[in-house]
C-alpha cells in the first residue's frame, strides 16, 4: 500500500510555522490530495484552532514535555491509521511546538508500526531570520535555547531562512546562514518572507525524485522552556496586555491567545512574537467564549497575572 507522506514543520517559537502550515494546505488542497493536520500545541488549548475549519484536526496538546510527547503521538497516529484509508487522507501535515526536539517525533514515526504506513517525506524547519543570531549567541540567550535550536536545524531536511524580509542588508543574512551551515552543512536552504517558496521547493523536489531518503536523529534532552496558560477572567484593555508583555520581555519567548478588549468590547486573537505585537479582530461568534492567554518562556514564575 501507499505510504502516506508526512510533512513535519519545525522551527523555533514564532518562526513561522503556522503561516507556512496554511500555505502548504493550500498548496495541497490545489492538488486534490486530501490531509490531516496534527497540531503539537503548547498549554493545554489549541490557541490558533480558529485557524484550521473543516479540516481533519488532530491536536498533540502536552507537547512541551520531553518524551511525553511520545506517547500522544503514538495515540494519534493510531486514530489516524484507522481513519486515514476510509477518508482518503495521502498526507499528514504536522507542526510541532517551537520548543520540542523534532527527533521525538521523527523516532516515532520511525517505530515499525508506523514505518509502514507513514513515511516522512520532508523536515521543514524554519528559521527566524531576524532573531537567529541572538537566539543562538552565548551572551543573549541560554543553553537551552541554543541547544534546541540547534537540534531542530540538525533535523531539518529543508531549511527556511524565514522572516528574510527582516534582515536590511546581504552581510546580515550571509552572517546568519555560516551559521546555520556550521551545524547543518547539506539540507537545501531557502530564503522566505512568510513560508513562501516552500510549497514550490516541495513541488520541485516531488517532480525531481520519488525516492525515500532516510533521516537520521539527533537527540538531546533537557530544557526548561514552559508554557503557561491563563484565562482572562477580568476585563483587560490591549494596553494592559502589551504593558505585561513589555514588562516581562526578558522572561518571554512567546505569547499568544484571544482577549476582549474593554474598551470596544470586542474580541482579538493576537500574536508576540520577537519583541512584537500583532492583533486581528475576531470574525466569528463563539457563545459563552473565554479569553485565553498562552505565555512561552524561561524562568516563567509558577503563578502569572495579568
Ligand atoms: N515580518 C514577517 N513576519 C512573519 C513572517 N512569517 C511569519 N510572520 C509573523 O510572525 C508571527 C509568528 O508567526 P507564526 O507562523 O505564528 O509562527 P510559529 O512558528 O507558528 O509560532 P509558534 O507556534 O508560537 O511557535 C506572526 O505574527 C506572523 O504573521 C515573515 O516572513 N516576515
Amino acid at each position: 500500500m501507499k505510504k502516506i507522506n508526512v510533512y513535519l514543520i519545525n522551527g523555533f517559537l514564532g518562526s513561522g510555522k503556522t503561516t507556512t502550515l496554511l500555505k502548504c494546505m493550500e498548496y495541497f488542497k490545489g492538488k486534490n490530495k486530501k490531509y490531516a493536520i496534527i497540531l503539537n500545541e503548547l498549554g493545554e488549548t489549541n490557541i490558533e484552532r480558529h485557524l484550521f475549519h473543516d479540516e481533519s484536526l488532530y491536536e498533540l496538546l502536552n507537547g512541551c514535555v520531553c518524551c511525553s510527547i511520545k506517547d500522544d503521538l503514538r495515540t494519534t497516529l493510531d486514530d489516524l491509521t484507522e481513519t486515514l484509508y476510509k477518508e482518503n487522507i495521502e498526507v499528514v501535515l504536522l507542526e510541532g511546538t517551537g520548543v520540542a526536539n523534532p527527533s521525538e517525533i521523527m523516532e516515532t514515526f520511525n517505530e515499525k508500526a508506523y514505518r509502514e504506513v507513514f513515511h516522512i517525506a520532508e523536515s521543514i524547519c524554519l528559521i527566524d531570520s531576524l532573531h537567529f543570531i541572538e537566539y543562538t549567541s552565548v551572551f543573549s540567550s541560554s543553553k537551552e535555547v541554543r541547544q534546541l535550536q540547534k537540534e531542530q536545524i540538525e533535523n531539518g531536511t529543508m531549511l527556511v531562512l524565514n522572516k528574510i524580509d527582516q534582515l536590511s542588508s546581504k552581510q546580515a543574512i550571509e552572517k546568519v546562514e555560516k551559521r546555520i551551515r556550521k551545524i547543518n552543512a547539506d539540507a537545501p536552504l531557502i530564503h522566505s518572507k512568510y513560508g513562501n517558496g516552500v510549497t514550490e521547493f516541495l513541488e520541485k523536489k516531488q517532480i525531481n525524485s520519488n525516492k525515500e531518503h532516510s533521516i537520521s536523529f539527533h537527540h538531546h534532552h533537557h530544557h526548561h522552556i514552559k508554557a503557561i496558560k491563563l484565562v482572562q477572567t477580568t476585563a483587560m484593555t490591549k494596553r494592559d496586555l502589551r504593558d505585561f508583555l513589555k514588562n516581562n520581555q526578558d522572561k518571554l519567548l512567546r505569547a499568544k491567545g484571544t482577549i476582549k478588549n474593554s474598551e470596544d468590547q470586542l474580541w482579538y486573537h493576537f500574536q508576540y512574537a520577537s519583541g512584537l505585537l500583532e492583533w486581528q479582530k475576531v470574525s466569528e461568534n463563539v457563545p459563552n467564549r473565554k479569553g485565553e492567554i498562552i505565555i512561552i518562556g524561561e524562568k516563567l514564575p509558577k503563578e502569572v497575572s495579568i
